[in-house]
């Protein structure tokens, strides 16, 4: 659909009109046109699932005051036929997808593309997404930010106790689905108390040390320079009497997600506390700078019983934003201000 039929769905364009006349009309046209000019044109591609959580009528009537107008790509036409775009927003899968688009941006470099599809891939294997803050090893006066120790298991899960041994990693273990493609297989995820029971799981898969945090996760969104922190509820503790006595893999829930917000409980502090912001700010800005992303979500934890040592567990690309608070005026902000930094770079 060109940007002009879209447009028949605004507001402004009324088709129970009085008709024109042949010079009243090509005024109107270019007025639509000076009008349509000053608007910033977010095509986006997003599954149904996604469109209805993150285009709620509030951020998109909010976003059309400050002038940003959403169109919908159709994915059955070039893309260069479509548009004109300012921004291209997307989260669809695939290798066809991910060429059109790696098509686009170089056959249209003023189109911001967020996010580049090669950064986002980094975000689908669990082993890459987490490689970046283990190399970054940030240590501060704020507290120390790393990675729970790993292993990958590419195949035969009769060879995973012995991998678990000589890589001398400690149970209980967090077994998660090597790929995050966003699939509900790839959320699909197990606790794995003892050495025998982790013949029964199914590579690939990523085995992670489970690391005590008091049952509460920190969820930091991040929206170009901007940060908002949520807390979740998470699983909770394992003692080692549990350790001891408890065998088996046991495949658990969707434990963090919206539903299960820890902001408003009542918590011990020792527990709730925040991180600190400006370590917050260091590693989001090294992260996004490694990752070469602008829309990502992180979960990170920290260790029960200390300050300031904190894991990363995970990283999501564009996540469910909608449910971020005040994502309405973070969002529109943020597209705002890629578009006035291309403008600046050009004139400068
Ligand atoms: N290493 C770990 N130590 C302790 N708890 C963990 C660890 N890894 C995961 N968890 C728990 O398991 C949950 C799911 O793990 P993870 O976030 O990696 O999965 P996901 O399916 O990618 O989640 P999301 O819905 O955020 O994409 C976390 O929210 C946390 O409660
Ligand atoms: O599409 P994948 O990569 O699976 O990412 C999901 C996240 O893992 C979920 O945490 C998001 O849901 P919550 O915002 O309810 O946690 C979920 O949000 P959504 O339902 O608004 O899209 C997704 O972002
Ligand atoms: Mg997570
Ligand atoms: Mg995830």
């Amino acid at each position: 659909m060109r940007l002009e039929e879209e447009f028949s769905h605004c507001d402004n364009y009324d088709e129970e009109e009085e008709p024109k006349t042949m010079s009243q009309c090509s005024i109107g046209a270019l007025q639509q046109q000076q009008q349509q000019q000053k608007f910033v044109v977010v095509g986006y591609a997003l599954t149904s699932k996604k469109i209805k959580s993150f285009l709620q009528p509030k951020f998109e009537g909010l976003a059309r005051n400050k002038g940003i107008l959403f169109v919908a790509i159709d994915q059955n036409r070039p893309l260069s036929d479509q548009g004109p775009f300012d921004i291209v927003l997307h989260k669809l899968t695939g290798k066809e997808w991910r060429q059109i688009l790696e098509d686009y941006r170089q056959t249209h470099p003023e189109v911001t593309v967020l996010d580049p599809p090669d950064a986002i891939q980094h975000l689908h294997n669990r082993q890459s997404m987490l490689q970046c803050v283990a190399d970054m090893n940030l240590s501060t006066s704020y507290g120390r930010v790393g990675v729970p120790r790993q292993l990958v298991i590419k195949k035969d899960a009769s060879s995973i106790a012995d991998a678990v041994d000589k890589a001398g990693l400690i149970l209980p273990l967090v077994a998660k689905p090597l790929v995050a493609d966003g699939s509900a297989k790839s959320h699909e995820l197990s606790l794995a108390y003892d050495q025998y029971s982790l013949q029964k799981l199914e590579p690939p898969l990523v085995l992670q040390e489970f690391v005590n945090h008091g049952g509460v996760l920190f969820k930091v969104y991040i929206v170009g320079e901007a940060i908002k922190v949520v807390r979740r509820f998470s699983l909770p503790d394992v003692t080692k009497r549990e350790l001891s006595k408890v065998t088996g893999v046991f495949r658990f829930p969707r434990v963090s997600c919206a539903a299960a917000s820890a902001d408003d409980a009542d918590l011990d502090p020792s527990v709730a506390e925040l991180p600190p912001r400006p370590l917050l700010e260091r590693l989001a800005k090294e992260l996004r700078w490694r990752l070469g992303l602008r829309l990502f979500n992180l979960d990170i934890i920290r260790e029960h019983g200390t300050r300031d040592r904190f894991y990363v567990i995970d990283i999501n690309y564009f996540p469910g934003y909608g449910k971020m608070p005040g994502y309405e005026h973070i969002f529109t902000d943020f597209l705002l201000s890629l578009v006035q930094s291309r403008y600046k770079k050009r004139s400068s």
